[in-house]
Parts: structure tokens; C-alpha cells; sequence
């Protein structure tokens, strides 16, 4: 759908109506064929304006469409139409031109932006590139290398440096039809062989080649194995080296290769995954759209160690006032200095005043008598944990919501603690918390509706993509990477190095191997609650076997390079050494090598050839069996959510779209077939038992991801 008028005597105004973001669906397309025939056969029109309506231009092709048989007027010969009209064609760009809607401006001989509009070809984030000519005429119109990196990224570009970079030719603060119709009837009749982009040569590169090439380096390596990025490059180099015809079936052929690929589905399905989980809905039948939030106008947050300085720096970029309590005046100092330096940090490179006044500190919990939302991020205890809630349901007034940033305790516990548990939630944030994405937001069977929805929308108002789930240990993510973590270790034990499963793991596309990880993070932080649980340390139940806890293999390889002083990057030895303690260069160690054989030898284990393959299967298989326990016991609504969790949280590749939509790629059959297989060989590992509901599907014929809810209703329901 398209609508036509004719206004201002002589401009043919063309308006694209498909809420909410006028993407180009076959209709579109039909409608903007249909109108733009009328408006060039309509004597009286002079030029024409095409818009959208709802104050945003267009979000691009509609993505619904892609991987269905493809109905409608296709958009390459629908641009090249507007580009060849003989009246001068004005785009009237507000809110969002992304990926076709770009293209299609691209293909006008004029672009008026508003002030807040944002512009990109973000298609390689759906695994695609621009291929309705974007590849070939935005090169031609701002140059190769600005072309690159705006393609090749996908990132969005405010109206101001589209103008500076020549992508728009003017930006208007005021009414964007008005601006563009003015200049429509101010460029009308005027000759137009200088303004259609595609007989544009390439503004001239002196290396071309040379230039390509270093920029396919950056992109080979930040891809971590996806594809788009790269055909994005070699696009753009055909519109470096080509002419445009013959760049346009360059970027045909690519755009072939990049569609029926299994990382644009994987990187499609993300994108609607991220969004799906914003529309939570819980067991008590609570669910976003009937769920009111309440508004908050000051929040505090309690422990300023790692997590709560962060937490602090992104709820005051969010522009909320927050108050800040520690125990002591010196931490409490300490902290101020830190998290006033993030924010400076922060502020310098967005170009902004740093929000240094919207925090307030204090040693007084009594100091939070009129918050409306307290964030407790105090140590991983318990006991600790409880009595401040303790403390802080009878300083904060009634209706404030109690929430914990813990990792994995209890939240039922905690919210036990409290005069009014229905307002007590989980909020699970990740380290850096100003940087991470990710939001779990935890539930308990008492939390009311408003506790939930509050939670969610102040982790969007902070920028964080967050999930509801509900209260069992570790949560989604947390639990799910134990046992990735776990077999990581007993792979060590079986003959594997930290290296080669690091190898294994990054070759997959994670950023960082698992033993990277843990040397990041430090390998203390698991080892005392380890300890904690008396898993490790001298609370082990004496005569237990080092290698068994409670009746299962248990691998004490981390704990034993704990009791070493090995915590990894900080103190410069851990799975790896690093030049100094803090260093940030992983080196393989002999010493660990020698350890490991000497370890194996003490407890009778052969070390046996153990390849890419087996690491992959046994990491990623016990993770996602575990996905579908935690779909089973209804911890997550669906596999989008875990999906989301683990791209956001625990660097998942994208391009593979999580664990659970990765399982159905890889095949669930195969999935079951490995995980019987590993189970029958490691007997003492019940995880790697395949669980019911993974049988369920592949008894169901393994049906594709969007179908699972179905199957875990049904199972829900005999239960
Ligand atoms: C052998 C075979 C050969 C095959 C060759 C085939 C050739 C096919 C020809 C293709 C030609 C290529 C054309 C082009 O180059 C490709 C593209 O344009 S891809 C799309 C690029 N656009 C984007 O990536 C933009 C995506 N959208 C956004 O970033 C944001 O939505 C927004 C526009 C900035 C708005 O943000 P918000 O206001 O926050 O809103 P939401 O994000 O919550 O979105 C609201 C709602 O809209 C849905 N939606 C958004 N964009 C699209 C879209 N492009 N198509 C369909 N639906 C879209 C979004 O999902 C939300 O709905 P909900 O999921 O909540 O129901
Ligand atoms: N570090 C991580 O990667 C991470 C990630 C997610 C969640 N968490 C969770 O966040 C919480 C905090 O972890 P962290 O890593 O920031 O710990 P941390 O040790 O760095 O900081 C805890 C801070 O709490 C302060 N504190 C202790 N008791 C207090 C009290 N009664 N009142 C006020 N302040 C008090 C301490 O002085 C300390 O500064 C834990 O529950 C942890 O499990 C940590």
C-alpha cells in the first residue's frame, strides 16, 4: 500500500502506509509501482515526493517475506524505474531509511532528512547485503571506504552525518513533506542527468584493491566465522572496480549465496527472537500488554563492588537519579571515583555532559526511605543477602520494589524476607553492566505483575535487552553454562588441552574459548561457591572420591589450580600465563600441560585423541539438553528466550542463532543420537542424559523452532 495525492498544484505526493515501519511488502511494492506510473502520466505533476506515513520513511524489505516464494513487483527494476522518471523525485526521509527503505531513496534524485531521522543498509545484520543496488549506489554516491564501513557494519547514521557524508542533500528541523515539497517545486523541470547515482563513476580510491583487502582482514576477524560481512566487502569492491551493470549481477550473486544460507536464517530469526521476548508473559497468566508498570523517579543501588558500579553508570545514563549505599566511607569513596570515571569515559565518547549529578552516595541504608526501586548488588551470600532485604523492607516505603542482582540464589528465599514479597525480583545483569546487553529478569510465584513489568521496562529505559524467567539456580544462562563449563573440564581430563578447546569453541564463532573466559572473569568467583556448596575445599565430605560429588563425576581441576593461586588474568597464571597479573594475552603454559599429565597419571585416566568435533558436541549438546530441561520445568516461555539470553549474555554467535535454534539446525535427531551416545560412554554424568522433551520432539518429527511452544504446552498439560 501505497496512497496518492496531488498537492501544492504540481507535486505528485506518494506515501507509503504499512504500520508499524512501511517495510516493502509485495502490496508496498504494488503501490508504489502503481502510483509512481500515475504520478509520472499525470501532466500536471511536475516532481514528486515519496514519504511514509507515521512519521518514519521505511524499515526496509519485509523480512516476514524472505525464505517464502516472493510475490509482488520486485525492487530492483521498481527503483530503477523512480531512478530513470523524467520529473524529479524527492525522498521525505523521517524516523528510519534502513536497508530498502534506503535503497529506495537512494534511487530518488533527491533525499530531504529530518533532524532525528537514521539512515543504514543494516542488512548484514540479517545475514544479507543490500540488494536492491544499495551495494552499488551508495559507493557511487559517498565513496568506497565510507561505503564499507557503513555496509559492511550496518550501523545507523544520524540525519547530520548523512548530510556530511553527501547521503542526504538537506536536513530540515521542521515538517519533512513541507521541506521536501518546497524543494520538490523548487528543482522541478530542472535537468536530471547529474542526480541519478547509478551512472555515477566511483569516487576514485588510489589502491583499491589494497584497501579491500584491509578492510576484508578487520572484517575476517571481527565475523568470528559469518559470511555477510565478507560478500558486503567483495560488493563493494565490484562497485570499486565494475560498471554498474555488471556490479548489480555481482551483487545479485552474492546476495544468492548470502539468502538461502543458514546464517541468515539463524540471523533473521534473531531478530524476531529479541524482539518476541519483550512480549513476556509468565505462568500467573501476568503478560506485558496487560501489565502496567510503575513509574519510577529515583532508584538506588546497594553494593558498589563490579556489578553494582556498572549497574549505577547505566541507570544514570538512562537519566535516572540513583542513590548509592556501601558499608564503609572509604569503599563508598573508592566507588564514587570509579563510577565517576566510567562516567566520564562514557560521556566523552558519545560526545555528552557526563549525568555525574544524577548520583548520589551514602553509608545509610536509611537514606532509601522514598526510593521507588532498590537494586541490592552486595556479595554472593545468603545470609548477607537476606538480612538486607530484611533491612530494606522495613527502611523503604511501601510499594517500593526489592530487586537482586545475585547470580543464582534463591530469589524465592529472598523475597521471603520481605513485608511484601509479590514486589521482589530478580535482576540478573551481566559484567561490565553498563556494557552487556543482556537483562534476566527473575520471577518468583509471588511477584505481582507490576514487579515483573517494571523490572523489564526499566532494563529497556537502561538499553538492555531483557527476559523473563523464572527462579531456579542459575537462572537461564547460568545454569545452562555449568554444564558447557563442566565438560569443558572433564574433556581436560580425558586428554584435551585448555587450547585446544578454546580452538574448538572460537573456530565456532564464540569471541573467547571457555577457558579464556574463566581466566577473565577469574577463576576464584566459581571456586567459593564451590566452596560454598561444599563441593570444594575442607567441607568435602571426607572420604569422598576427589573425582565424585554426590554420586556424580565431578572434575576438582579448577579448584586444584585455585589452591595454586592460579585466578587467571589477575593474579597472571590460570588455565594460561600471561606476561604480568592483569595481563591480557593468553599464552599456552607448559606448566599446566605437565600438570595435566601428571594429574591423569595420579588418577589412572589415559589421555586419548580428542578432536574439534567431540569438543563441540559434548560443550554445546549438554548445554542445550539442559535448554530443553529448563523449557520443560517452564523456567523460560520458549526457545527464543534462551536463544536471546545466550546471544546477549554469553557471546553466542549470532550468525548461529543460539543454542536452541542451533540444535534444529544441526538436526534434533542428530542432537539425540550424540547425546545418547556420550551418555552411554559417561554413565556418571546424568546431564548428558537426553531429556524428555528433546525425545517428545524428534518422537513429533522434529518440528521447526517456531513449533516447539505446541509441543511444551502438550507436555505441560499431561503433567
Ligand atoms: C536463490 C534465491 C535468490 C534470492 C534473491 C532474493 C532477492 C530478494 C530481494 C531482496 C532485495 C534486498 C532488499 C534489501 O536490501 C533488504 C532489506 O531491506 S532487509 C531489511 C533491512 N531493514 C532492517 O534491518 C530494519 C529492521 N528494523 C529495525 O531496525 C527497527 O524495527 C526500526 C525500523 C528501527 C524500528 O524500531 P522500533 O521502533 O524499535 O520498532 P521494532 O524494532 O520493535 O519493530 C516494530 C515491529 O516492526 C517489525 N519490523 C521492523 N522492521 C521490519 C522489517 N523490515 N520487516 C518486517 N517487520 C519489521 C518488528 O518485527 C516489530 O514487529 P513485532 O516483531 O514486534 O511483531
Ligand atoms: N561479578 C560478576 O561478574 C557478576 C555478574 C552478575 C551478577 N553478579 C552478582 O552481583 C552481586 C555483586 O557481585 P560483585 O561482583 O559486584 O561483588 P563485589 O565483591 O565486587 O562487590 C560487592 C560490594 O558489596 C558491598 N557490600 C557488602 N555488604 C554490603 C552492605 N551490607 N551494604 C552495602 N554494601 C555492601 C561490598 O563492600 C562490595 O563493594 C553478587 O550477588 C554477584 O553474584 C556478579
Amino acid at each position: 500500500m501505497a496512497q496518492y495525492s496531488r498537492i501544492s498544484g504540481s507535486v505528485g505526493l506518494i506515501t507509503l502506509s504499512n504500520p508499524p515501519v512501511n517495510a516493502l511488502s509485495a502490496a508496498v511494492r504494488q503501490g508504489i509501482v502503481d502510483t509512481v506510473e500515475k504520478a509520472l502520466g499525470d501532466p500536471q505533476v511536475k516532481s514528486v515526493v515519496i514519504c511514509g506515513q507515521d512519521g518514519i520513511f521505511c524499515g526496509g524489505a519485509d523480512i516476514k517475506e524472505f525464505g517464502k516464494n516472493m510475490s509482488g513487483p520486485p525492487l530492483i527494476p521498481m527503483i530503477h524505474t523512480i531512478e530513470c522518471a523524467t520529473k524529479p523525485m524527492v525522498a521525505a526521509i523521517e524516523g528510519s531509511a534502513l536497508g530498502g527503505g534506503l535503497e529506495l531513496a537512494l534511487g530518488c534524485h533527491y533525499r530531504i532528512a529530518h533532524s532525528k531521522a537514521r539512515l543504514g543498509l543494516p542488512e548484514v545484520t540479517l545475514g544479507l547485503l543490500p540488494a536492491a543496488g544499495g551495494s552499488q549506489r551508495l559507493p557511487r554516491l559517498i565513496g568506497v571506504p565510507a561505503a564499507l564501513d557503513l555496509i559492511t557494519t550496518g550501523r545507523h547514521v544520524t540525519a547530520a552525518e548523512a548530510l556530511q557524508l553527501g547521503i542526504v542533500d538537506q536536513v530540515t528541523d521542521h515538517a519533512t513533506v513541507d521541506a521536501a515539497v518546497k524543494f520538490a517545486l523548487s528543482v522541478a523541470g530542472k535537468p536530471l542527468d547529474t542526480r541519478r547515482i547509478s551512472t555515477y563513476p566511483c569516487p576514485h580510491v588510489s589502491d583499491v584493491d589494497a584497501l579491500c583487502e584491509n578492510v576484508m582482514q578487520k572484517v575476517r576477524k571481527s565475523a568470528h566465522g559469518a559470511i555477510a560481512p565478507i560478500a558486503c566487502v567483495q560488493a563493494v569492491r565490484a562497485a570499486a572496480t565494475l560498471p554498474y551493470t555488471q556490479g548489480m549481477e555481482r551483487e545479485k550473486e552474492l546476495m544468492a549465496t548470502l539468502y538461502t544460507s543458514g546464517q541468515a536464517r539463524a540471523l533473521q530469526y534473531s531478530f524476531f527472537a529479541q524482539r518476541a521476548v519483550s512480549k513476556w508473559r509468565i505462568p500467573s497468566g501476568a503478560r506485558w500488554d496487560t501489565s502496567t508498570p510503575r513509574p519510577l523517579h529515583k532508584v538506588a543501588v546497594i553494593g558498589l563492588g563490579t556489578m553494582g558500579r556498572g549497574i549505577t553508570v547505566a541507570l544514570a545514563q538512562a537519566g535516572l537519579p540513583v542513590i548509592t549505599v556501601e558499608t564503609h566511607e572509604k569503599q563508598l569513596m573508592e566507588a564514587k571515583r570509579a563510577v565517576s570515571d566510567m562516567l566520564n569515559r562514557g560521556a566523552k565518547r558519545r560526545g555528552v555532559a557526563p549525568p555525574l549529578d544524577k548520583i548520589s552516595y551514602s553509608c545509610n541504608l536509611q537514606d532509601l526511605a522514598d526510593v521507588d526501586l532498590v537494586i541490592e548488588a552486595v556479595f554472593e551470600d545468603m545470609t548477607l543477602k537476606k538480612k538486607v532485604f530484611r533491612q530494606l523492607s522495613a527502611v523503604c516505603k511501601p510499594g517500593t520494589l526489592l530487586c537482586t542482582n545475585t547470580s543464582g540464589l534463591d530469589v524465592d528465599q529472598l523475597a521471603s524476607q520481605s513485608r511484601n514479597p509479590e514486589l521482589v525480583v530478580g535482576m540478573h545483569f551481566f559484567a561490565p553492566a553498563h556494557v552487556m546487553k543482556l537483562l534476566e529478569v527473575v520471577y518468583g510465584p509471588q511477584s505481582s505483575p507490576q514487579a515483573v513489568a517494571t523490572a523489564m521496562q526499566l532494563g529497556k529505559k537502561m538499553g538492555k535487552v531483557s527476559v523473563a524467567v523464572g527462579n531456579c539456580r542459575g537462572f537461564v544462562g547460568n545454569r545452562m553454562l555449568k554444564l558447557y563449563t563442566e565438560q569443558a573440564s572433564f574433556l581436560l581430563e580425558e586428554g584435551a588441552t585448555p587450547d585446544l578447546v578454546d580452538q574448538a569453541i572460537e573456530e565456532f564463532g564464540f569471541p573467547m574459548g571457555v577457558f579464556k573466559v574463566s581466566d577473565l572473569s577469574g577463576l576464584d568467583v566459581g571456586w567459593r561457591i564451590r566452596k560454598e556448596e561444599k563441593l570444594a575445599g575442607l567441607s568435602v565430605a571426607s572420604g569422598q572420591s576427589t573425582r565424585i560429588r554426590e554420586g556424580r563425576r565431578y572434575s576438582p581441576l579448577a579448584d586444584l589450580l585455585c589452591e595454586q593461586g592460579r585466578f587467571g588474568q589477575k593474579t597472571g597464571r590460570g588455565w594460561y600465563q600471561y606476561d604480568k597479573p592483569g595481563g591480557r594475552v593468553a599464552r599456552s603454559d607448559p606448566w599446566l600441560h605437565h600438570f595435566l599429565e601428571e594429574y591423569r597419571a595420579q588418577h589412572g585416566l589415559v589421555a586419548r585423541h580428542i578432536d574439534h568435533q567431540e569438543v563441540l558436541e559434548r560443550c554445546l549438546y549438554a548445554m542445550i539438553n539442559e535448554g530443553f530441561r529448563i523449557l520443560e520445568d517452564g523456567i523460560a516461555a520458549g526457545p527464543e528466550d534462551i536463544d536471546v539470553i545466550y546471544v546477549f549474555g554469553y557471546g553466542w554467535p549470532r550468525h548461529r542463532g543460539g543454542p536452541m535454534f542451533y540444535s534444529g539446525m544441526v538436526g534434533l535427531e542428530k542432537v539425540l543420537e550424540r547425546l545418547e551416545h556420550y551418555y552411554q560412554a559417561h554413565p556418571d554424568v546424568p546431564h548428558l542424559q537426553p531429556c524428555r522433551l528433546l525425545r517428545r520432539l524428534v518422537a513429533r518429527g522434529s518440528p521447526p523452532v517456531h513449533k516447539w511452544r505446541e509441543v511444551i504446552k502438550n507436555l505441560h498439560s499431561q503433567l
